[in-house]
């Protein structure tokens, strides 16, 4: 194991970029270490605990130390760990959200078994999917979640037809109120900052900021001018950039008793016709404009061409705004300015029943529709948590993570902030720019989150060189499968932080499997399923695979899910979550609809969607395992897509793989063919055969950034048949 980096000396560093100086000294540095450790791994963790690599050093030097190391440990087996970059300190560990209350009940649980929270975890990850009632009657004293009347208990499975159980019944709340409250655990005075944020355009002025006491105020103004325009209980939609004003509105809707539905701001007015209908929506907030990139996008025409109901529009930028009006619709500073003296001076929150709807989301439609699906108050409650235990969000902690309150991550990302007493950083901008990093170090960002195309592009366009983010103690990352080079690139840009991989669903409020502050991690991988989660993984025939065994398949999850969703708008619940699926231990498996392999130490990679296995030859593999071989056949290449198709003729499927290249580089198809077939062969597959090879100038997405692959291989297909005709 790692002997390629033992090959390493001072050429080599040079040529990646080194000065001679810097060379010698990390030559020096690097060889006492690797003659005192023995495995890869050792070498990692010293090179990472001693801050060898550095912010600074170009991308090429971090990958030749990181790839030389752990060289002749990939592709060992299909089920082996992959490598480790990561690695929890006890010492941090113990301060840890997690680590902290297994501490403090641990001894009590546990008794002689209980170690410590790294050696003891699988023992607490085990007790809270066994006892979600005790685990839960822990974590939400860690919350800051209050109720007006506390619920008869924790759950209740005695209705067969809740899959999902009945949480918290009886309990009565106001989520939004929860989030704006101040309390002492966690400890969340009036005066810490909310919120800080920053406006496009504006990055030399001070990042600016509000405290809970201001942000409470400004919610319950727009919560008044709420009650004065809707009655309780109206669906009243969103569609705008993740700016102040729309948190602020996003939580007075929720204050007043009133229903988010969130709709993404890149939409066209088709889309935002279909979830307004769906959600029967009484209203709508929006901007005049989006200020992106310094461009200006006109937003209030497109909701206008979407819908004939009410809409309420914020400028973009200063007071006046830069669109005529229809009859019915209203100005930001007149609907606030409808609030009386009466309404100004104070609120009530409307509470209401836990499982009572607060937001409308959307999936994102990679397998068929989108999904509309409806979070009752204890989908807040299960964000938090997770948040909580997987990113470790502690008061104090700046949390970053740009996206927007239609895609699930917005409102989580919420909750993760509010109900854990952390400040919530806002860019008012475009995040592919320098101009949003320098938000990030200028905020004193201690936690971002991402999505992999995102990194992709600041890797690429190196537009965040030079700039210092090293206050993160933590990336997120969700939404897709991650690049390991891209997250090599990302981690390396605060001394190695842990990249904590969250993959869920918008019905499920959280993720299903996770990293964890108290486990090693490695990049692209997860090594947990969340707290309180419990899943198999089968087969085709159905049938589970041992607990733990390696094994690559399907995953059903346990259907006892705080927070999960037990009904959906526009399909049948049931019929898409829960029915055809296996059974474990006589209870019904939730389906998911995702591919997962289990490593022999229990991490887990994410193969890809169900609908996106492809049999070839008899062999069943996803699209993602060949993609992940395919992105590094070439430097020309940026990013594939692989697809099965099965020849208009019949016979085998064929494999297909669609190629973006990078900008300045051009390739053919041809070339590009031989080259994924070696690859191919010798890391997956010698059987393997590439049929197709398509450049194309990019892939079709979800509006979210998620490969259509489904429109590809329609695409394929289509060509394929023209061709058989000719
Ligand atoms: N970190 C991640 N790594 C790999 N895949 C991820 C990750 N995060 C999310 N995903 C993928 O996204 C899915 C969840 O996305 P979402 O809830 O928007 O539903 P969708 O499946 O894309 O949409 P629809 O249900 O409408 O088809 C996961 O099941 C997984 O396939």
């Amino acid at each position: 194991m790692g002997e390629r980096i033992r090959e390493l000396g001072v050429k080599d560093f040079v040529k990646a970029g080194l000065s001679v100086a810097e060379a010698i000294e990390f030559d020096g540095v690097l060889r006492e270490i690797v003659s005192l450790c023995v495995s890869s791994t050792d070498i990692w963790r010293q090179i990472v605990t001693r801050r060898l690599l550095k912010p600074s050093h170009p991308h090429s030097f971090h990958q030749l130390v990181y790839y030389s190391n752990y060289h002749s440990s990939s592709h060992a087996s299909d089920y082996a760990d992959p490598p480790l970059y990561w690695f929890p300190s006890l010492e941090q560990a113990k301060i840890s959200n997690l680590g902290r209350v297994m501490e403090a009940y641990g001894p009590k649980l546990f008794g002689a078994s209980y170690k410590d929270p790294i050696t003891s975890y699988p023992l607490m990850h085990k007790f809270s999917v066994d006892n979600p009632k005790e685990y839960w009657s822990i974590v939400l004293k860690e919350l800051s979640v209050s109720f007006i009347e506390a619920p008869r208990c924790i759950l209740d499975t005695s209705d067969p037809s809740k899959h999902g159980g009945t949480w918290l019944p009886g309990s009565v709340l106001n989520i939004a109120d929860c989030c704006l409250q101040p309390g002492t655990h966690p400890h969340k005075p009036d005066d810490s900052l909310a919120i800080v944020w920053r406006d496009e355009e504006c990055d030399d002025s001070v990042v600016n900021r509000m405290t809970l006491k201001q942000l409470r105020q400004q919610v319950m103004l727009v919560a008044s001018a709420i009650d004065a325009t809707f009655s309780k209980g109206d669906a009243i939609a969103i569609d705008m950039q993740m700016t102040v004003n729309a948190v602020v509105i996003y939580l007075a809707i929720v204050l007043a008793g009133c229903a988010v539905v969130s709709i993404a701001d890149s939409f066209a007015p088709k889309e935002i016709s279909s979830r307004l209908r769906v959600s029967k929506a009484k209203g709508i907030f929006t901007q005049d404009f989006i200020l992106r990139g310094g461009k200006k996008f006109p937003l209030y025409s497109r909701v206008t061409e979407a819908t004939s109901c009410k809409v309420i529009v914020v400028p973009v930028t200063g007071d006046e705004l830069g669109v005529q009006l229809r009859e019915q619709d209203i100005s930001w500073k007149a609907f606030l300015s409808s609030v009386s003296q009466n309404g100004r001076s104070g609120y009530s929150p409307f509470y209401q029943s836990v499982d009572s709807v607060t937001n409308i989301l959307f999936s994102s439609g990679t397998t068929g529709d989108p999904k509309a699906i409806p979070w009752t108050q204890l989908a807040p409650i299960r964000s938090a948590a997770d948040g909580w235990a997987a990113i470790d969000i502690q008061p104090g902690d700046v949390y970053c993570w740009p996206t927007n309150l239609g895609w699930v991550i917005g409102p989580t990302v919420l909750y993760h902030c509010f109900l854990n007493g952390a400040t919530l950083a806002l860019y008012h901008g475009s995040p592919q720019g320098r101009d949003f990093g320098k938000f990030v170090q200028d905020a004193g960002v201690t936690i971002l989150g991402t999505v992999p195309s995102l990194v992709k592009g600041w890797k690429s366009t190196q537009c965040m060189e030079g700039l210092d983010w090293t206050k993160i103690r933590a990336f997120c990352s969700s939404g897709e499968t991650s690049n390991v080079d891209d997250d090599l690139w990302l981690s390396s840009k605060a001394y190695y932080s842990q990249i904590v991989e969250l993959c869920g669903g918008t019905e499920l409020a959280s993720s299903y499997i996770a990293g964890s502050p108290l486990q090693p991690q490695a990049f692209g991988a997860f090594s947990t399923a969340s707290m309180t989660t419990g899943f198999v993984i089968f087969g085709e025939d159905g049938v589970a695979y041992p607990e733990g065994a390696p094994c690559v398949g399907e995953v059903g999850l346990f259907p006892l899910s705080l927070g999960a969703s037990d009904r959906l708008l526009n399909a049948d619940h049931d019929r898409v979550y829960f029915r055809g699926m296996p059974t474990y231990k006589r209870k019904v498996l939730r389906r998911h609809g995702d591919i997962i392999l289990r490593t022999v130490g229990g991490y887990i990679i994410v193969q890809g969607r169900a609908d996106d296995t492809m049999n070839l030859g008899g062999i069943k593999t996803s699209s993602i395992e060949i993609e992940r071989v395919c992105d590094r056949a070439d430097k020309c290449i940026s990013e594939t897509a692989a697809v099965s198709v099965a020849p208009p003729s019949g016979g085998p499927e064929q494999l297909a793989i669609f190629v973006v290249l990078k900008k300045g580089y051009i390739s053919n198809a041809e070339t590009l063919k031989l080259k994924f077939s070696k690859t191919i062969q010798s890391n997956l597959n010698p059987l393997f055969k590439v049929s197709h090879v398509k450049v194309v100038a990019e892939f079709p997405r979800t509006a979210s950034n998620k490969i259509l692959r489904r429109v590809l291989r329609d695409q394929m297909k289509q060509e394929l048949s023209v061709k058989s005709r000719l």
